[in-house]
């Protein structure tokens, strides 16, 4: 480590095939067992979800751990000390937002029905909310959530912004309860922390005005879910849910079964914009690393 030729250890034939050209002597390890040097300087971590894999890092000497993964709940409990860990910001914003309006949109519109309708009976046509005109709340204001703004402007919403504090031109949470009365739709875009466990929660939903949508691309745990279900079944509230908890949830879990529920398989980042992305994020850590600079993206030194 620290000689001229970084040692650089990728997860996946993708992203190894993207980055052919670095400068860097180049491992494949997929954290799925033992590393495969003691040291190595840059360790790229899979994009699988959980953050258990973290744990084969003990005994390995890394100068950056890089992440694939925007959110990074979990992460210190699981990385042992002596590691610097960067996340994913740059990579995941604008694709998490793309799905977060599909699902917005087709729960308004009723898309899920249609669906579920296709081939089994003529869906009947009936009158469904537009966005026009409605007002949004947009949870969250880190990349994630200013990337939906940034694609929920067009469609003529007037938009709440929420962060944890209030600034100028946001809310602060402490002012949730009086804001949810009055909004048509939520979309959750916070990270995971002590203080955003259950936060969309029975309390939270029975604020919402009738026919409100509920819309999850954050993390499962920041809804609870017994609530969301409790809800869901009066038909009172639409749900589309890109993240849940349990998650994956089981096959016979009844959300899947509402017909105002709509949920994706934690899909927010996966999408043609990844791999060149983080194929881009990791060029520059090697950069960077290479001149003896500081990395981007580091949320945590353990
Ligand atoms: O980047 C993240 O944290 C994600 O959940 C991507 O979907």
């Amino acid at each position: 480590m620290g000689n001229s030729r970084l040692t650089v250890s990728l997860p996946s034939a993708s992203l190894a095939e993207a980055l052919e050209d670095v400068e860097a002597e180049v491992l494949r390890w997929d954290m799925s067992g033992p590393a495969p040097r003691p040291e190595i300087d840059l360790v790229v971590v899979p994009y699988i979800p959980g953050s258990e894999h973290l744990r084969w890092l003990d005994g390995v000497t890394t100068r950056l751990v890089q992440a694939q993964y925007l959110g990074y709940d979990g992460v210190a409990e699981n990385l042992p000390p002596g590691h610097v860990y960067a996340n994913a910001r740059g990579v995941h914003e604008t694709s998490t937002a793309e799905l977060a309006l599909a699902l917005l949109l087709a729960s308004q519109r009723g898309i899920g029905a249609f669906v579920r309708a296709a081939g089994v009976r003529t869906p009947e046509p009936t009158w469904y909310p537009s966005l026009a005109d409605r007002r949004v709340l947009v949870l969250g204001q880190g990349g994630v959530g200013r990337a939906i703004e940034e694609r929920l402007t067009p469609f003529e919403v007037e938009i709440v912004r929420v962060a944890r504090t209030a600034r100028e031109g946001v809310h602060g949470l402490a002012e949730l309860p009086q804001l949810l009365p009055s909004v048509e739709a939520v979309v959750v875009a916070v990270p995971l922390t002590d203080k955003s466990v259950h936060l969309v929660g029975a309390e939270f939903l029975a604020r919402l005005p009738d026919g409100a949508v509920v819309v999850n691309v954050a993390r499962g745990r920041v809804a609870d879910t017994a609530a969301i279900l409790r809800e869901a079944r009066t038909g009172r509230l639409r749900f589309a849910l890109d993240v849940t908890d349990p998650e994956p949830l089981p096959v016979d879990h009844e959300l899947f079964t509402l017909p105002n529920v709509l949920i994706s398989p934690h899909a927010g980042g996966m999408s043609t914009a990844m791999l060149p992305r983080v194929a881009r994020l990791v060029r520059r850590q090697i950069e960077l690393l290479s001149a003896g600079a500081e990395p981007v993206n580091v949320v945590l030194r353990r």
